[in-house]
């Protein structure tokens, strides 16, 4: 473990993910997607489902971050929500697995600290990522043993609805890097400049995961379009 989080340490981990419905969603292009992070400075890469990790890995020897995005039902949990995608993440050999660690309950109605340790029971040597919302959960998520804590879903919860980092707010992971002190705390989720990057490493996080704003090129896109809107 100490090996993988010395490998992504300070540096840039690239999102590289297309989910059904967006125009770059493919294995092929999210395995080229991470070639080209690679080749732009990334020491590893975040990515969602088996058949994206696997191509991914033949593409590159980064470490991978490694989720399923899957919606059961009405329940908001979809990060990694259960063991089943535990399972077929295992399979992958992804270095890491992230899992919504919010204290919502999951879809097979367990809470955060069952799915816990029944993933250490099954899986003793995962290295595991907790993608939360609030500076509470991630002080919970590092009591119960997660070796990695982020805000990844600051914004995206009831709780924290219409929330996000930006470059005069990094109040949120301020507090979390604060709090957190044995696991390694990540800033994911909005960091969509080079700058905000910077800013969020010097306050002392592990490493940076950047997404949409380097591999979502309609988001891009949209940034460029809208600048030459008139207003
Ligand atoms: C909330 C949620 O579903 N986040 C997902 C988690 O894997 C991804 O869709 C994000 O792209 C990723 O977290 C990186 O964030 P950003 O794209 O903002 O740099």
């Amino acid at each position: 473990m100490q090996q993988i989080l010395e490998k992504i340490e300070k540096g840039l981990i690239v999102s590289c993910q297309a989910l059904e419905g967006e125009p770059l969603h493919s294995s092929f292009i999210m395995g080229r997607m991470a070639l080209a992070a690679k080749e732009g400075g990334a020491v590893g890469i975040r990515a969602n489902s088996a058949a994206d990790i696997v191509e991914i890995k033949k593409q590159v020897d980064l470490p991978v971050i490694g989720i399923i995005k899957q919606v059961y039902g009405e329940n908001p949990v979809f990060i990694t929500p259960t063991m089943k995608e535990i399972d077929a993440l295992a399979a992958t050999g992804a270095e890491i697995i992230a899992t919504d660690a919010t204290a919502r309950i999951r879809p097979d109605g367990s809470d955060l600290e069952t799915f816990y340790k029944n993933i250490k029971a099954k899986y003793p040597n995962l290295v595991l990522m907790a993608d939360v919302s609030t500076v509470e959960e991630a002080i919970f998520a590092e009591e119960l043993g997660f070796d990695i804590v982020a805000p990844t879903l600051y914004g995206y919860t009831e709780e924290t609805n219409g929330l996000k980092i930006n470059d005069h707010d990094y109040s949120v992971i301020k507090q979390i890097v604060k709090e957190v002190k044995k696991a390694k705390v990540i800033a994911e989720g909005n960091v969509s400049t080079p700058e905000i990057a910077r800013s969020v490493l010097d306050i002392g996080v592990h490493a940076v995961v950047v997404g949409g704003a380097i591999t979502r090129p309609q988001i891009i896109t949209k940034r460029f379009a809208d600048a030459l809107k008139n207003e």
